[in-house]
């Protein structure tokens, strides 16, 4: 298993040597442990090992490939995105763009062969079942992380987070997102920006936090993903690509349910590439009834509530209300001063 840690470079400066990589295979009470470091440290690591078939990863990739590439009036009748649906350029409804377009259904089989069974020059059925297929196993690894991270906090009862996902009413969302290549035409039009070393490069989904509990990502062998680093929000590190594994992100969901203990990082895709990126997210989310708030076992003297509590339905509404880069969760925060004096009256 590789864990590896801050490497200090100077007094100023840090760097990471790596980011945290967990091997699922390893021994149980060793990986929770580490997963719950990698959500303190980063709110990001990467899983190997992870039990889901090579094959059905492969029948994804190659689904969405060809759905991207299919005339934009046919990708069109996967419906506009509502915010579900099919989108080009535009992020959301408050003036966010980017270089990319992608599919956001809700992650189960009726929503997804409905948005898709209208596409005619696709065998949609197939298209819907390879979907259906990988939600079904993200659901899967998502309950055992979610379980792990719920032993590894000591929590009560270690379901807590997993339960959120088993509701039948859950929330959850499948992205794919198509980054064209650089040559491309759109290389005149859109946004700009310096990387470390200075060269130009476009914003594909510009900075963010997911609002969800949990995402898990995958993508082709095509670099973009960055996060930002939680000792200097100026510095953004890049994720080397790795096809067979999968990148776990806290959302802000489990950054307020652990207090603050877990931190929802910050990343955003870059394109920089010669050739296309594919990615694929699974959003953990709870009902929209589902009250989040933080667990009493993390709420201490040394840690006060930091965090009102909030529906998921709340928190969506808000989110929908801003722009892509904003931070959500600070308008959902407590005054900590005053609650901790509340708490000692
Ligand atoms: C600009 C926006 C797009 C987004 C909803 C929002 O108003 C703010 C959060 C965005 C985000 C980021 C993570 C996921 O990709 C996403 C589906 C989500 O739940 O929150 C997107 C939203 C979206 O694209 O609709
Ligand atoms: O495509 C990616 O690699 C990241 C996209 C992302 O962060 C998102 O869709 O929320
Ligand atoms: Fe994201």
């Amino acid at each position: 298993m590789v864990m590896t840690t801050l490497i200090p470079e100077s007094k100023e400066r840090m760097v990471l040597s790596d980011l945290p990589v967990i091997d699922l295979s390893g021994k149980r009470d060793k990986v929770r442990k580490l997963m719950v470091k990698a959500c303190e440290e980063f709110g990001f690591f990467k899983v190997i090992n992870h039990g889901v078939p090579k094959e059905i990863i492969d029948n994804v990739e190659k689904e969405s490939k060809e759905f991207f590439s299919l005339p934009t009036a046919e990708k069109q009748k996967a419906g506009p995105p509502n915010p579900l649906g099919y989108g080009s350029k535009k992020i959301g409804f408050n003036g966010d763009t980017g270089d990319l377009e992608y599919l956001l259904f809700h992650a189960n089989p009726t929503s997804i062969y409905d948005r898709i069974r209208n596409i005619s020059s696709k065998d949609s059925n197939r298209f819907s079942s390879v979907l259906s297929d990988y939600v079904d196993l993200m659901k899967e690894l998502a309950c055992d992380l979610l379980e792990l991270l719920g032993e590894g906090l000591g929590l009560e009862d270690k379901k807590t987070f997993s339960k959120l996902l088993k509701d039948s009413q859950n929330d959850s969302l499948i992205r794919l997102n198509h980054y064209p290549s650089c040559d491309s035409d759109a290389d005149q039009r859109l946004s700009f920006m310096k990387t470390k070393d200075d060269k130009s490069s476009r914003v594909g989904f510009g900075e963010h936090s997911d609002p969800q509990i949990l995402t898990i990502l995958r993508s082709n062998n095509v670099e973009g993903l960055q996060i930002q680093s939680p000792l200097d929000g100026n510095v953004w590190i890049p994720v080397k690509s790795d096809p067979s594994a999968f990148f776990i992100n806290v959302g802000d969901a489990l950054q307020a349910m652990t207090n603050g203990r877990f931190v929802s990082v910050r990343h955003r895709a870059i394109v920089t590439a010669q050739k296309s990126r594919l990615s694929t997210m699974f959003f953990v989310a709870p009902s929209l009834q589902a009250c989040i708030s933080p667990l009493p076992e993390m709420v201490t003297l040394e840690n006060p509530l930091k965090y009102r509590s909030y529906t998921w339905a709340e928190y969506k509404k808000t989110m929908y209300s801003l722009r892509l880069a904003s931070n959500r969760l600070e308008l959902f925060k407590l005054d900590c001063n005053k609650e901790s004096k509340d708490l000692m009256r």
